[in-house]
């Protein structure tokens, strides 16, 4: 995790918010509360959200960036920026989080890559560091599940495996140097209308045998391979264009494995090195100007 210099000279604490992968999705069965126990392998791009925050006289939220439209019909209070700062500033006894919160959006929203669950994680980060709480604080974990069931494993902001509902985070072994390519076609897709579609049996977990992942990006991209996501089929029943994106990823020279993340529409490819990731992007980018099309690597 990039983070700036603590804090910088203008005062603000910056911390980053990166887009989650999930490499595979396993749906394992649902709860009589509605929420699914899931098994997923999630790692992380180099492709972020910023959280900046310095203190002030009350609580504001900024939004910058080329998504910050997306956001602008929501309240500001409702956002999951604003909802973390509330929530740590009453667990840590402050009465008024009391701080000025500018959040640049370059994650399309409700995409299936967490940047709303990347952004909570990032400003509680952000605000521990300010607040002098330190990165383990007791109460960052619990307040994390409570904001969401992405927000733990964002919290790391390392590749891990998430189980039960998202709140049980175990370390991943370390995953080769991998170079990817995220497209989301613009269409915004709801988490919660995604699982309600969802039918059919359910899967069993698959997390990878033993505590290595091979070393190189091919030998990983096998082994995912044969594993899914299980969100893939009621997505594309929401989004048919899911459909279209996945095949240019797939054509894509060099492309090594494409895959639907989370609940979509966001898809993302796996390539052996990014200077092929690049020219893959470039190409779709030429064929579909609409589309959000950003080439990256996945963080250790
Ligand atoms: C599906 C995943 C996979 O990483 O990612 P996204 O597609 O959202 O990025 C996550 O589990 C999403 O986590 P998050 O977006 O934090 O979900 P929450 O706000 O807690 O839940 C939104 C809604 O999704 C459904 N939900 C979510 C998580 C889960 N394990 N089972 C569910 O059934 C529930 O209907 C819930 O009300
Ligand atoms: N900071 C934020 N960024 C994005 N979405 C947010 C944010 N705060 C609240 N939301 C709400 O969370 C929903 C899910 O957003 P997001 O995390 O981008 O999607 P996903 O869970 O599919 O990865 C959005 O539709 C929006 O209403």
């Amino acid at each position: 995790m990039t983070v700036s210099s603590d804090p910088g000279t203008d005062g603000v604490i910056t911390e980053e918010a990166p887009a989650k992968l999930n490499l595979y999705l396993h749906v394992l069965g649902r709860r009589p509360d509605g929420y699914h126990e899931l098994d997923s392998l999630v790692a992380f791009a180099d492709v972020a959200d910023t959280i900046g925050v310095r203190p002030a006289d009350g609580l504001s939220l900024t939004i910058d960036g080329p998504f910050a439209s997306s956001l602008a019909a929501e309240p500001a209070s409702g956002n999951l920026v604003t909802r973390a700062a509330r929530l740590l500033a009453e667990s840590v006894g402050r009465s008024d989080p009391a701080v000025a919160i500018t959040l640049t959006k370059r994650l399309p929203v409700a995409s299936g890559i967490g940047g709303g669950s990347a952004d909570a994680a990032a400003t509680l980060r952000a605000l521990a560091r300010l607040w002098g709480l330190g990165a383990d604080h007791p109460s960052l974990g619990p307040l994390a599940a409570r904001l969401g069931a992405d927000i733990p494993v964002c919290l790391t902001g390392r590749s891990a495996y998430f189980g039960g509902i998202g709140d049980i985070v175990d370390p991943a072994p370390p995953l080769p140097s991998c170079a990817v390519v995220l497209v989301n076609p613009g269409i915004p897709l709801s988490t919660p209308a995604v699982f309600k579609a969802r039918s059919g049996p359910f899967s069993t977990a698959a997390r990878l045998s033993g505590d290595r992942a091979p070393t190189d990006a091919a030998g990983f991209a096998g082994l995912l391979a044969s594993r899914h996501n299980d969100l893939t089929a009621p997505a594309l029943s929401l989004v048919p264009e899911i459909g279209t994106v996945l095949e240019a990823l797939s054509s894509a020279p060099g492309c090594l494995l494409a895959r639907l993340s989370g609940s979509g529409a966001t898809c993302f490819a796996l390539f052996g090195d990014e200077a092929t990731a690049r020219a893959a992007a470039a190409k779709i980018k030429a064929a579909q100007p609409d589309w959000w099309v950003v080439p990256g690597k996945l963080s250790a």
